[in-house]
């Protein structure tokens, strides 16, 4: 058999669930035999395979995240087309085929799909029944209601909400969700761009809120670990979580009380038609330099994995979106979310209205601008800076890494 291997960020229950299928794919045919190397998280793994593409080592198929999808993409010759390796090998492909939130977030200039948008993601607010239903509220819509919600919550002794994951649910998906530009070139879809729009007034805005309720005991800022911020939902010292509906499935061993889900909240003030927000979460490559005969078995997991009953079972497990219309479907006809309403939520905000800034963004370097995010919104809730200059900041740092990128690509 061919073998191929498959560098992935998947710890914990989304590990164990990525070796079962690469288990089950290994046994429905004997042609070919994927192996998943798990690499550490999402940046580890990135900068892992950057070391192995230099040294002419990449591995055939490597799963790398949103934030990272502008440096594969424009990396002349890293990694080929999933639409290419597909057809080439003889499958059907059709972008259409894929739900709309996720069609052409890894696709290049010409909305050719680069990378398979395999466990795709989106923010949303898990909320504990019991609290919530002791202070008298229901999870809020929005965040001016958020204000109304965390006190009553805090005059029965909880605080409201915990978030992980700032860049990502306070930053980008903040300004999809609200359909605002953050960056020039159309997000830097039409072009390298030289701008990142940080530095705005709705921003600005929302941030002192968020320290404002900090502040009030409304909020728990955990810090930049992601786990430590899921932890205090877990451990019942907060009431709501904004967290990646990929922590769905983990979720539901982990804690041992009813939770349920809802939208990431919005401001009415600044968007009252709020849409729909980004996918998150990561992206399977096809790395550059193997064989045909390992293309061909890379072509064959690819279309393994987009398979209905493929996908299902990954959404079932874990609680990533199902990423084509008939695996929707199929989760619908099952009666999935019949008996589950609080899984189909993700999958849900991903259907809203989209608007001319919700198609994602590409944006170099961006990796690294996260970490000026993480670094600025500590200072910011230690109280060490203002959230203006924390925002002036953070712009600066992402203007230079976009400078620095496009003379890598020139
Ligand atoms: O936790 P995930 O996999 O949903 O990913 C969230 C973010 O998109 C990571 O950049």
């Amino acid at each position: 058999a061919t073998e191929i291997e498959w560098w992935h960020a998947m710890g914990g229950s989304l590990g164990d669930t990525v070796n079962a299928m690469a288990t089950e794919f290994n046994a429905s045919q004997s042609d070919y035999k994927i192996t998943p190397i798990y690499k550490g998280g999402y940046e580890e793994t990135i900068t892992a395979g950057i070391s192995a593409f230099r040294a002419g080592e990449a591995p055939a198929i490597i799963q790398i995240f949103d934030a990272g999808a502008a440096t594969i993409i424009n990396a002349k010759g890293a990694a080929l087309s999933v639409e290419d390796i597909l057809v080439d090998n003889g499958y059907e492909f059709d972008i259409n085929s894929y739900v709309p939130g996720v069609r052409y977030f890894y696709a290049d200039a010409n909305d050719k799909m680069i990378g398979m948008p395999f466990n795709s993601s989106t923010p949303v607010l898990y909320y504990n029944k019991a609290m919530l239903a002791d202070a008298g509220v229901k999870p809020p819509k929005t965040w001016e209601e958020f204000e109304t919600t965390a006190e009553k919550l805090k005059q029965k002794g909880y605080v409201a909400l915990a978030q992980s994951h700032t860049p990502w649910i306070f930053f980008e998906n903040f300004h999809s969700r609200h359909d605002l530009q953050m960056a020039d070139k159309d997000n830097g879809f039409s072009g390298l761009p030289n701008k990142v729009m940080y530095n705005n007034k709705h921003l600005k805005m929302h941030l002192e809120h968020v320290k404002a309720w900090k502040d009030a005991g409304y909020y728990g800022y955990y810090g930049r670990v992601w786990g430590d911020n899921e932890n205090a939902f877990v451990k019942k010292e907060v009431a709501m979580w904004i967290g990646s509906s990929g922590s769905f499935g983990g979720l539901k061993t982990s804690a041992d009380f009813d939770f349920g889900t809802s939208y990431l909240p919005y401001w009415e003030s600044i968007n009252k038609d709020a849409g729909t927000t980004f996918i998150g979460g990561a992206a399977l490559f096809a790395m550059a330099g193997h064989t045909d005969k390992e293309y061909e078995a890379v072509a064959a997991f690819f279309n393994y994995l987009t398979k209905p009953e493929t996908q299902y079972f990954w959404h079932r497990e874990t609680g990533y979106v199902p990423i084509t219309n008939a695996a929707y479907n199929l989760a619908k006809d099952d009666g999935y979310y019949a008996a589950n309403p609080d899984a189909e939520v993700g999958i849900k905000q991903l259907s809203l209205d989209e608007g001319e800034w919700t198609k994602g963004y590409r944006l170099g370097f961006y990796v690294q601008t996260r970490e000026s995010i993480y670094r600025e919104m500590d200072r910011i809730m230690s109280g060490e800076t203002t959230v203006e200059a924390a925002l002036k900041a953070i712009e600066t740092d992402a203007n230079r890494n976009l400078e620095r990128f496009a003379r890598t690509v020139k």
